[in-house]
């Protein structure tokens, strides 16, 4: 199935200064779970360590980089390798792609085992990724809550569901003036995966 950009499902997330799409169902249920179960097994997932003001603590994550030969990363004080692409997301990038009209170079995946399981808020404004940076979402398998905040007025919220299938597209000056988090939640969930494609420059 052929989604439009701008069909009546991804009306823009934010209000002003950024550019945030949904696309509910970008995979079907079928491809969506058999990606997660793929997902779960084939990907290098680590548990890293990340400096907090001069603190070293352990992600509430799993989380694993995937991408072309040569592109280093660093995030949150750890530079990442790539591991290469795997044929299952080669192919979820392709897709992707059709859909953006961007071609990805890499890819930060996280998986949140359970509802204990979050990230916090943060921008993806590493300088390696450009100034107004593409940055397409992908998330299978237990719906969480993604949250955006204004950077400079805190109290401006918005907030979507990201579902199993689904497609966040986030460009334009979003990471200048937004930030986003996935937060813990006391709900009874198993556990979901993330791809954000990225492209270094
Ligand atoms: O899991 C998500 O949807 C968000 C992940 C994220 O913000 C990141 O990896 O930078
Ligand atoms: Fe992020």
């Amino acid at each position: 199935m052929q989604q439009s950009l701008f069909n009546t499902e991804n009306h823009p997330i934010l209000p002003f200064n950024g550019e945030v799409l949904l696309f509910p169902q970008l995979f079907t249920v079928k491809e969506s779970n058999t990606y997660f179960d793929n997902l779960l097994k084939e990907i290098n997932w680590k548990q890293e360590p990340i400096t907090i003001y001069g603190r070293e603590v352990m992600q509430p994550r799993l989380t694993a980089w995937y991408g072309d030969d040569n592109k280093t990363y660093s995030y949150s004080g750890i530079t990442m390798h790539p591991n290469k692409w795997t044929d299952d997301l080669f192919l979820i990038k392709q897709r992707v792609e059709s859909i953006s009209g961007a071609i990805f170079n890499s890819a930060l995946l996280n998986q949140y085992r359970d509802g204990k399981d979050s990230v916090g808020w943060h921008r993806d404004n590493e300088k390696e990724l450009g100034i107004n940076p593409v940055i397409a979402s992908v998330s299978f398998g237990a719906t969480r809550t993604f949250q955006f905040r204004n950077y400079k007025d805190k109290s401006i919220t918005r907030s979507v569901e990201l579902s199993n299938g689904s497609l966040l597209l986030m460009s334009g000056a979003t990471q200048h003036h937004w930030e986003h988090q996935i937060p813990k939640t006391t709900r009874t969930i198993g556990s979901r995966i993330n791809i954000t494609f990225r492209i270094i420059v």
